[in-house]
This record gives structure tokens, C-alpha cells and sequence, in this order.
């Protein structure tokens, strides 16, 4: 489901949000091209999660603005332009692999061959054609992560926001979804994807790398590497924060 509009997917502009008591974004300006990969990395705590839960309108801000395809975060426009993958699988237990994924296509509006045309062409997407009678309390954390993001993909969002989707899938899987990202990209769909494992920043067309709820670059993987002089994405992203610390000795 595609719309027309034609500027950044999200623009964020002095995001502050606090929680349990902690300034987890201080203040953050971002502007997420659309039909790109975007990779959000950063160490586990740097605001990766809540960040995506602001751009999907999840999150309660303490200040600042949240734009997505032109609306305002969270807003009924956005309802079915934006697919959102948390890091738990969000689906039913007790339905089998296609009738979740159907489920969700309906919750989109998609009926009769429509609808059975997108489930085939989703179970195909996410490997999961000989798991489609299954029911998901019987398949493995991996299988069961790639329903829910079957879940998101089956509406084709303008906008997909996925927390860490690759965690617990083997090498092979998780190649493939790369792949995946860059052809739904390739499509005009705009990808927002959260990783930890920094070897996945080279798949993004663009990154955001996160330290403290702050923006500490936001570049191209070939950028990344010639800005620090890395060989590889952990070295780089290693690199900026001993960069950004000998920066605050000598200001301060
Ligand atoms: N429900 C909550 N209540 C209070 N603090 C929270 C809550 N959820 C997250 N935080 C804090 O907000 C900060 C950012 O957490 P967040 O989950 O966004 O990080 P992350 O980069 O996604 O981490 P990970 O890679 O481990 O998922 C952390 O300091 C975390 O402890």
C-alpha cells in the first residue's frame, strides 16, 4: 500500500523523551530518507527500541515533533502505512502460519484473491511455505519472528519499522531478508531496521548509528568506513565514540 507523498519518510525534530525517570533521548534530530534501508545501530540501551516506538506513535514524548509521510506520528492516517515488528512476536498461537497472515491482510482491507495472492507471495517472502499449516505455538523462535514480520509485510507499508528482525536466524535467513529489504527498498518502501550486530551496517543504504539516545553519525556504510579509517562496521563504530570522548576532553 503505497501513497503518493514524496518527501522523507520521518522527520524528527527535538525528540526528547524520558523514561523511568531518565532522559533516554535528550534531544534528537533525524531525517529518514524514503526508499531506503535505514539501519539504526547502537549498543543495547542506546534508544534503538524507543526511538522506533516514537516514529511509530507508541511512545509518550516529553517534547518535540514525530512526522511520518507527512503526519504526525501515531495519527489514523498512518494506520495501515506503516508495518511496525517489535523485537516479541506479536501473533496468535493457536492460529496456524496462514491464518495469521491472513488475519492481518484482512485487517488491511485485502479480500478474495487479493488477499490469498498476498499470503502466498508473504509465506514465500519470509521462507515459510512448508510451515503454512503450522500451528505457531509449534515453531521455533526464528519461524515464529518471521511470521510477525510476515504480519507486517502482507499490507506492503509505505513504511516499515523493525526492531532487530534478524536476531536468532541462521546466516543463510538472514541474508535473505537482507535481500528482501533491499528489493521492498528497490519498491519505493522505506525501511527503518534495528540492529545491534554492526556487520549488518554494510546491507543499509544509510545509517544511524545511536549512543545515549544521541545521533552520533548519520552516513552511508562507505562514509562510515572512510570517516574512521575502519576496516570493518565494529571497528568504525568503535572509532567515533573514542573520536566523540577526545572531542569532549578537548572542549571541556
Ligand atoms: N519501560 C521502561 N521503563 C524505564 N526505562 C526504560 C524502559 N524501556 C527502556 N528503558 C530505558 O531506555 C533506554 C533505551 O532503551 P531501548 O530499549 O530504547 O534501547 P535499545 O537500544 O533498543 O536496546 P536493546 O538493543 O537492548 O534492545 C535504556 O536505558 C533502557 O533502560
Amino acid at each position: 500500500m503505497m501513497n503518493n507523498y514524496d518527501g522523507p519518510a520521518v522527520v524528527i525534530s527535538g525528540l526528547q523523551v524520558v523514561r523511568g525517570h531518565r532522559d533516554v533521548i535528550p534531544g534528537l534530530h533525524l531525517e529518514v530518507p524514503a526508499g531506503e534501508v535505514v539501519g539504526l545501530l547502537g549498543p543495547s540501551g542506546s534508544g534503538k527500541s524507543t526511538l522506533m516506538r516514537c516514529i511509530v506513535g507508541v511512545q509518550v514524548v516529553k517534547a518535540g515533533t514525530v512526522t511520518v509521510l507527512g503526519h504526525p506520528a501515531g495519527s489514523a492516517a498512518l494506520r495501515r502505512e506503516v508495518g511496525y515488528v517489535t523485537q516479541t512476536p506479536s501473533v496468535y498461537d493457536d492460529l496456524t502460519v496462514r491464518e495469521n497472515i491472513a488475519y492481518f491482510a484482512r485487517a488491511v482491507g485485502l479480500r478474495g484473491t487479493g488477499l490469498r495472492d498476498a499470503v502466498d507471495r508473504t509465506l514465500v517472502e519470509v521462507d515459510l511455505v512448508d510451515f503454512a499449516g503450522q500451528l505457531v505455538r509449534d515453531l521455533s523462535g526464528g519461524q515464529e519472528s518471521r511470521v510477525s514480520l510476515a504480519a507486517a509485510l502482507v499490507g506492503r507499508p509505505t513504511l516499515l519499522v523493525l526492531d532487530e528482525p534478524t536476531v536468532g536466524l541462521d546466516p543463510v535467513l538472514r541474508r535473505d531478508l537482507w535481500e528482501l529489504f533491499a528489493r521492498l527498498a528497490e519498491q519505493g518502501h522505506s525501511l527503518v531496521v534495528s540492529s545491534h550486530v554492526m556487520d549488518e551496517a554494510t546491507r543499509c543504504d544509510r545509517l544511524v548509528l545511536l549512543r545515549e539516545g544521541e545521533v552520533l553519525a548519520d552516513l552511508t556504510p562507505d562514509e562510515l568506513l572512510v570517516r574512521t579509517g575502519a576496516v570493518d562496521a565494529d571497528a568504525a563504530f568503535l572509532a567515533l565514540i573514542d573520536a566523540e570522548a577526545a572531542s569532549h576532553r578537548s572542549a571541556s
